[in-house]
């Protein structure tokens, strides 16, 4: 058990010391098993592990509702060290699940320290349902992710170390895999509501919109709530519609623009019924930005193709370069499939690129007033560079208006 490395009683060598009991394991597809102790809820759960580079900001990480089906490994080893609080909060009902299914530590959770901080990490999790592990080595657990690819796993939790190994490992090897899963409507709204809240702006809190000169339709797969804000903030009345909602739908509405929200799962399976939604929409020419599955999504609705990567990009300090401008954002990501820049059609160009690894991160389409990025302008948590975006769409539905009205 990796917690108890450097200490010498940890090496057995001390009269009377005993090997301290796993109270939660975490059983890889492949077989693996990886022993330490259990925090949050105390039950097992499955999911597709990811490791997510992040130093801050777990709050809102555990409560983005694209991380559902996933169980998250940290490779910063503080985590809970601020508590929780009741602003970062991603999912739009804060007290709703992100479907988040675990979370994979390295140093177990100390008392919380910051002025924020309403509750400790391990009661959040447990109230959440989420199922915890800490003393995880999660540097080799990160290095096995990078070689192998993504692995489903069971993480399990019970105080008196009571496992069935074989039956966990079993369970993790017949898992589904995640391309091919659409995890919409675990987390997606089934409602239509406004948004009127702006960024959070200390001392005062999180503000009011003041004033609306655009009306946006934000098509729901999962959306967080800081890209709700930051449209907000950039001057949009929104209505929120949930990802079942038909064109007709959306129309009746009278949108200046149409934003895609991010989500979790495979934009291909999810892709089947909102992708004819998406290329009506398109068709009738209403300014459209997307963020992360929505991009993928928009994506599929001009022709494309999205993959499955093989560890995926989750973290918060990104290169990312903007083929308009040159100009190289660090920006947040989180997602586990991509665009596939080779299979976008003449009338799309590609604007965003990683500088990881070359992949797609942006697109705009050179016939119709739409463009999505892959990664988080929001930055909830995260850098910042990239909030510009939110006025390039703002600019589309003005360039849009002032065409229509000429
Ligand atoms: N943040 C997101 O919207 C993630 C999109 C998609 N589920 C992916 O993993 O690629």
């Amino acid at each position: 058990m990796t917690a108890h490395e450097g200490n010498p009683a940890a090496q057995g060598g001390q009269e009377g010391w005993v090997e301290p009991r796993a109270t939660a394991v975490l059983v890889l597809a492949d077989g693996t098993v990886l022993e330490g102790f259990g925090l949050g809820a105390i039950a097992q759960a499955p999911g597709e592990v990811c490791f997510n580079t992040a130093m801050t900001g777990y709050q809102e990480i555990l409560t983005d509702p694209s991380y559902a089906g996933q169980i998250i490994t940290f490779t910063f080893p503080h985590i809970g060290n601020v508590g929780v609080n009741e602003e970062d909060t991603e999912t739009v009902n804060a007290a709703a699940s992100s479907g988040v299914r675990g979370i994979v530590l390295h140093a177990e959770v100390t008392q919380p320290s910051n002025w924020r901080a309403a509750k400790h990490l391990d009661a959040w999790l447990k109230a959440r349902n989420i199922v915890g592990i800490s003393g995880v080595d999660t540097r080799a657990l990160t290095a096995l992710i990078r070689e192998n690819g993504m692995p489903n796993a069971v993480i399990a939790h019970d105080p008196a170390g009571d496992f069935d190994i074989e039956a966990l490992k079993k369970e993790a090897a017949a898992l589904p895999d995640m391309a091919g899963l659409d995890l919409v409507p675990l987390v997606a709204a089934t409602q239509r509501y406004d948004w009127d809240e702006t960024p959070w702006l200390w001392p005062r809190g999180y503000g009011k919109r003041e004033s609306a000169a655009h009306r946006v339709v934000a098509i729901d797969y999962g959306v967080k709530r800081n890209i709700l804000r930051l449209l907000a903030k950039a001057g949009c009345e929104v209505e929120v519609v949930p990802s079942t909602a038909s064109a007709k739908d959306i129309l009746a509405l009278n949108p200046d623009g149409v934003f895609l929200s991010n989500g979790p799962g495979d934009p291909a399976a999810t892709g089947e019924y909102a992708v004819p939604v998406i290329r009506e929409l398109l068709d009738r020419k209403i300014p459209t930005f997307g963020i992360c599955l929505g991009h993928q999504m928009l994506a599929l609705a001009i022709g494309g193709q999205t993959m499955k990567m093989k560890q995926g990009h989750h973290g918060a300090n990104h290169p990312v370069q903007d083929k308009t401008t040159g100009k190289v954002e660090i920006v947040s990501m989180n997602h586990g499939f991509a665009v596939d820049p080779a299979t976008l059609p003449a009338n799309a160009t590609e604007t965003h690129v990683s500088l990881f690894d070359g992949s797609n991160c942006g697109l705009a389409l050179t016939d119709r007033p739409a463009f999505s990025v892959q990664h988080h302008p929001e930055a909830s948590p995260g850098p910042q560079d990239s909030h510009y975006l939110f006025t390039r769409f703002v600019e589309l539905m003005e360039t849009e208006k002032a065409k229509k009205a000429a």
